[in-house]
């Protein structure tokens, strides 16, 4: 199925959902919800390694709270990250593929069971392979600060990404989900990435922001979206895991600098902490919160809206209530 086909799918599922449709919440959250420990270089991508089970067990509780797309769990699964911990080549390669199959197998599962009840609400979600910025495999918290020092070009990102983007394209997931990239250069090694490679996988790229306004880097979204903005394979562009107080003012300015569709999915309010590898409570938000908050982006033109860390699959229930309520 070419590039076409599959953004009309994801097209279908937007419209059938009413005009905006229902992304996951916190994936390593749920894990950790569950006694995963991912304080550890990897961090949610260790359990890949020794969890599994409980990876798609997310997945299911996330499509049972009404997720129409589900994020796989490869956000901070790299091929140098696996090595470094002693995989060879191989066997990291096949842990990416896994975290497809994983999300796969839950939404088929999920469907076949939900799909023989009438009357039921749910559509047949879609699947994102999670690619994490280069900042999320530094494990230092520069996915924040978008602090990647000189040594680091376009190529140098580039050859970050190429491999692990094959592997998952491969793999056969609906949709690619860019996580939070924090500055322009990155972005624009995603898209070149995505053109060089051929990917007939439409793409949605979410940058992270500190401050509500600016990329972390301190470059404009202006000059952020450029390059997206020409490209065949983005299909939607917008934030994620920034706090929510911040994603009406981005819409805004996000629908004022591009036609691709608003993606949304911030986390609690909450802020990491890189060096200690934990959230430090700041002003957090609840369920019935992001219920209120979901209604106001839509109303301001999000096309995708979820919740990232520290939301949980009742966050999700709430979203989903109050976008699908008709
Ligand atoms: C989105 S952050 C909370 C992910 C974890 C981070 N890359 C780290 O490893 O410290
Ligand atoms: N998809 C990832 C994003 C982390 S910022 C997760 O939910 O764990
Ligand atoms: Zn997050």
């Amino acid at each position: 199925m070419g590039l076409e086909k599959k953004s009309a799918l994801l097209e279908d599922l937007i419209e059938k959902c009413g005009g905006c449709a229902v992304v996951d919440g916190g994936f390593a959250t749920q894990l950790e919800i569950h006694g995963a420990a991912i304080n550890d270089p990897l961090w949610s991508a260790v359990s890949l390694i020794k969890s599994p089970e409980l990876i798609k067990r997310v997945h299911m509780e996330y499509l049972e709270a009404g997720a129409d797309i589900v994020v796989t769990s490869s956000y901070q699964a790299t091929i140098p990250g696996f090595i470094s911990r002693g995989l060879s080549m191989e066997e990291s390669e096949s842990l990416l593929q896994k975290s497809v199959e994983l999300a796969v197998e839950a939404r088929d599962k999920f469907w076949d069971k939900v799909s023989k009840v009438s009357g039921h609400s749910y559509n047949r979600a879609l699947v994102a392979a999670s690619i994490g910025s280069y900042g999320a495999y530094l494990a230092d918290g520069s996915e924040y600060s978008g602090n990647y020092g000189e040594d680091v070009s376009l190529d140098k990102l580039k050859d970050f990404h190429r491999r692990r983007l094959q592997v998952l394209v491969e793999a056969g997931p609906d949709l690619l989900a860019f996580e939070t990239i924090p500055n322009k250069l990155e972005a624009q090694a995603c898209v070149e990435l995505l053109e060089e490679e051929n990917v007939q996988i439409p793409a949605w790229i979410c940058f992270t922001s500190v401050d509500g306004e600016k990329a972390p880097s301190g470059e404009s979204f202006e000059e952020c979206l450029e390059p997206l903005n020409k490209s065949n394979n983005i299909y939607a562009v917008g934030i994620n895991c920034a706090p929510p107080q911040f994603i009406e003012n981005l819409i805004r300015k996000f629908s004022k600098l591009t036609k691709k569709a608003i993606v949304v999915y911030p986390n609690s309010g909450e802020v990491w902490d890189g060096k200690a590898k934990k959230w430090l409570p700041s002003q957090c938000f609840g369920d019935d919160e992001f219920e209120m908050f979901a209604t106001k982006w839509r109303d301001l033109g999000a096309k995708l809206i979820g919740g990232c860390c520290r939301t949980t699959p009742s966050t999700i229930k709430a979203i989903s209530r109050d976008l699908k309520r008709r």
